[in-house]
């Protein structure tokens, strides 16, 4: 088999062992007995598989559910579950409509009523109440979004603007019990910032908002900044939160794989958070170094990399990470690299992430496409099409961060 074969391997059998499913349902154990109603919230990437497990595990147990993932996330009715799509990585009115769905859901419940919140990334963009204009707030997460802030920077902001992140979803549940599952996309697991943490109590303060405003030069309107001003939930009494899965177990599942097919792993990091062009040129150093060592050797790398747009090309963080690494890798004939997003979507785009080797500089040059140019544009897409450069999963009903692997062969 070849090396891009036995990436195609670590990749798909990484994501699958990221797959919510058994989790949920374990965690589900836990769920204390309750002499109320069960009701069932989950949003964000993973929410239609995380709703299916927890169906799966309870049945009619649950009265009624509100389930909002991305579009074309939804693969299938669950019944007794109301599914809804809406816009990520921006919000949209389907966001706002899906998450008043879940509001009423949650109101007038009593002290016995237990909602299951289940919780994975992508959940800021899909459930939203908007304390402001959605076309502002809007325009806000494009701001942020292409400022290279870092995704705790991000929900810091977008927690202020909302009527439930920032715990303010469990204190909506109020009197009842929540009992939060959370699938975590954030480096360390910070689970107030997970999704913007609706159900977990807030630990970044009005500082922390305003410096970021300054920090990336954000333009907004003074709405804004005055509600940039006021605190969120410190303290919640309703909330038992479980955490599962993590970018932890997808580099752990890349190492097992990448094992049984001959490679010596070495796990360098779980937390990479550069720039992903940095990390590409950081990467193709390590090949350099080692593609003469005469070993299989496999460099594993999870986290999530950051993007500061300077262009107008399509494109995503793990797409630009291969195709950065494919300029210094250019040549080496046992050398190959992908990176991949667990959710199957990177950035605005089908693909979830790049795949290059030795050769791909050289195809792309001998189509006259210099890499500089490419990334100068942020169109690491387009680029990487032409080159049979793009990993393509679809939806995968996970999300736990990306996991970006060097692969050296003999
Ligand atoms: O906030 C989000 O929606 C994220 O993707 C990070 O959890």
């Amino acid at each position: 088999m070849g090396i891009r074969e036995d990436a195609k391997e670590i990749i798909n059998a990484s994501i699958a062992s990221a797959l919510p499913d058994n989790a949920v349902k374990k965690a589900l154990k836990k769920l204390p007995a309750c002499d109320g109603k069960i009701y069932l919230v989950a949003i964000g990437k993973a929410a239609w598989q995380m709703t299916k497990a927890a169906k799966d595990e309870l049945g009619d147990k649950i009265t009624d559910g509100v389930c909002i993932t991305k579009y074309d996330h939804v693969k299938d009715q669950i019944e007794g579950i109301r599914c809804f799509e809406a816009g990520h990585p921006v919000l949209d009115e389907n966001s706002v409509a899906a998450t008043k769905e879940a509001e009423k859901l949650v109101s007038g419940l009593s002290k016995d009523d237990f909602v299951i919140f289940l919780v994975s990334g992508g959940g800021s963009a899909l459930f939203e109440d908007p304390k402001v204009p959605l076309s502002e707030l809007q325009d806000i997460n494009k701001q942020l979004l292409s400022s290279g802030a870092s995704i705790t920077e991000i929900n810091t902001i977008r927690k202020r603007l909302s009527n439930v992140k920032g715990g303010r979803f469990a204190k909506m549940c109020e009197p009842a019990t929540v009992f939060s599952i959370i699938l975590s996309d954030i480096i360390g697991d910070p689970l107030d910032m997970i999704a913007s943490g609706p159900a977990y109590p807030d630990s970044a303060t009005t500082e922390d908002a305003t410096g970021i405003i300054n920090k990336y030069s954000l333009k907004v309107i003074e709405d804004v900044k005055a509600l940039l001003t006021e605190e969120t939930p410190k303290e919640l009494s309703n909330v038992k939160t479980i955490v599962t899965g993590s970018v932890k177990q997808l580099c752990a599942s890349a190492s097992i794989k990448a094992k049984e097919l001959g490679y010596e792993p070495i796990v360098l990091t779980a937390c990479l958070d550069c720039e992903a062009k940095a990390a590409g040129q950081f990467i193709s150093a390590i090949a350099r170094e080692h593609s003469k060592d005469g070993k299989k050797l496999a460099y594993i790398m999870g986290g999530e990399t950051v993007v500061k747009l300077t262009g107008k090309g399509l494109g995503g963080r793990n797409q630009e990470l291969a195709l950065a690494c494919a300029e210094g890798i250019g040549g080496l004939k046992n050398v190959c690299v992908f990176s991949v997003g667990s959710d199957g979507t990177d950035g605005p785009t089908d693909a979830a992430g790049g795949i290059v080797d030795g050769d791909t500089k050289e195809a792309l040059l001998s189509k006259e496409i210099t890499i500089s140019d490419v990334l100068a544009n942020n169109d690491s897409y387009n680029a990487l099409k032409l080159v049979d450069g793009l990993v393509i999963t679809g939806p995968t009903g996970t999300n736990v961060n990306d996991v970006a692997v060097l692969l050296i062969g003999v």
